[in-house]
């Protein structure tokens, strides 16, 4: 199953430097650890924003809430996902 993933971050203006770099350090770990696992496929910024679009293919939505909770941003941030299957005019075989 594939999802488009957009995570739009706010970090609580209460956070200091510390805290911050902390949280950062963490979640670089935890997204790099699912794209190495091979199902986070995509990881794109968006531009001008503290947001992000995300491709991930999964097993289900509850691997993928596991996944995406999983991030220590998780709490502050604002989710949107759409599930989305290979058009039928596609060219191209593998899209991930
Ligand atoms: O910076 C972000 O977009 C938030 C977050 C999501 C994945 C990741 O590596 O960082």
């Amino acid at each position: 199953m594939v999802y488009v993933v957009e995570m739009d971050v706010k970090i609580p203006e209460s956070w200091d430097e510390d805290k911050l770099k902390s949280f950062l350090e963490r979640e670089k770990e935890t997204s790099q650890k699912w794209q190495n696992s091979g199902k986070w496929k995509h990881l794109w910024r968006v531009a001008g924003k503290y947001s992000n679009i995300s491709i991930l293919d999964v097993e289900s939505p509850e691997e993928l809430h596991e996944i995406i909770s999983s991030l220590p941003l998780f709490p502050y941030m604002n989710i949107k996902v759409t599930s989305i299957c290979k058009h039928p005019n596609a060219i191209k075989e593998n899209l991930l």
